[in-house]
């Protein structure tokens, strides 16, 4: 892969034919492909910035420990802008690892460690999210897995399992509920609550299931033409060949005493 991104920051998972890379930048995972045709499931940004400094546009960046604007330091929190540590590894699996810094010290007053397993299997990418409080005092956050995936066209694409969801929809500032399966032809920015664990994003030739255990909430997000377009890192054409379906805990903040854990889990599966 070349990416134009220093090789020594990735870690490159492999099962059979599958794929995976990550970077250690935001512990985001670049890539995963999967079966002989070596197809690419996830969305990156041709202009994405690898630069350690800004967050990485595409594949499954981590947001914590806030999702969103944020007072107290950058949109979605720091992890997504951190160097993770890779602490364990197999050829198919890959746990890294994230704890306080100075500099995130000095924005978030907290000590915390994250675990983060990334493990390939046939034909899915698990991702496993162990979050400590080191501190000897209580502290808050929010959680997602910002997923980025690849479609043909977002024209055929539909997202199963979130019919009658109720959805903060971002955008137009009104709530409802899903009617039917959320097909997109607009701009979307909706944090979708207590939505299924099982969903089903198609693009007409090839379904991934996203699977969820502990992140009530699903956040669906394509900017569409006019957002692709001001958006600098990202392609022009990127609302027609992706949409994020993000797995998150993002309306109630997570309380974490001192040396509680919160254990929460995602899968991004191929439909067979
Ligand atoms: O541009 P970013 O900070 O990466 O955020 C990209 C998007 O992330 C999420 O999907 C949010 O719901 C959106 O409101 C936001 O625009």
């Amino acid at each position: 892969m070349s990416l134009g991104c220093d090789e020594n920051d990735l870690v490159h998972l492999k099962l059979g034919e599958d794929t995976a890379v990550i970077h250690l930048f935001g512990a985001t995972i670049l890539s995963w492909r999967t079966g002989r045709e070596r197809s690419e499931n996830l969305f990156l940004s041709k202009t994405a910035v690898f630069d350690n400094k800004k967050a990485i546009r595409g594949g499954v960046p981590f947001v914590f420990p806030n999702f969103g604007p944020w007072s107290l330091g950058p949109q979605h929190g720091f992890a997504r802008t951190s160097m993770w540590s890779l602490s364990e590894r197999e050829p198919h699996e890959a746990v890294l690892r994230l704890t306080e810094t100075e500099a995130t010290l000095a924005m978030w007053p907290f000590k915390f460690e994250i675990k983060y397993t990334v493990t390939l299997a046939s034909d899915a990418l698990h991702m496993t999210v162990d979050v400590r409080n080191t501190d000897t005092k209580p502290w808050d956050f929010t959680l997602l897995l910002h997923s980025y995936l690849r479609v043909s066209d977002i024209a055929s694409t539909s997202i199963k399992g979130l019919e009658k969801a109720f959805y903060i929809d971002k955008i137009h500032g009104k709530n409802s509920s899903q009617e039917g399966d959320v097909r997109i032809d607009a701009a979307i920015d909706r944090v979708y609550c207590s939505t299924n664990d099982v969903l089903e994003v198609s693009d007409g030739s090839r379904t991934i299931i996203v699977e969820k255990r502990g992140l009530p909430e699903t956040v669906v997000w394509n900017p569409w033409i006019e957002g692709s377009a001001k958006t600098s890192d990202l392609d022009d054409d990127a609302w027609e060949r992706m949409v994020c379906v993000e797995p998150g805990k993002v309306q109630d903040r997570v309380t974490l005493q001192a040396k509680e854990v919160f254990i929460a889990k995602a899968s991004l599966r191929l439909a067979k």
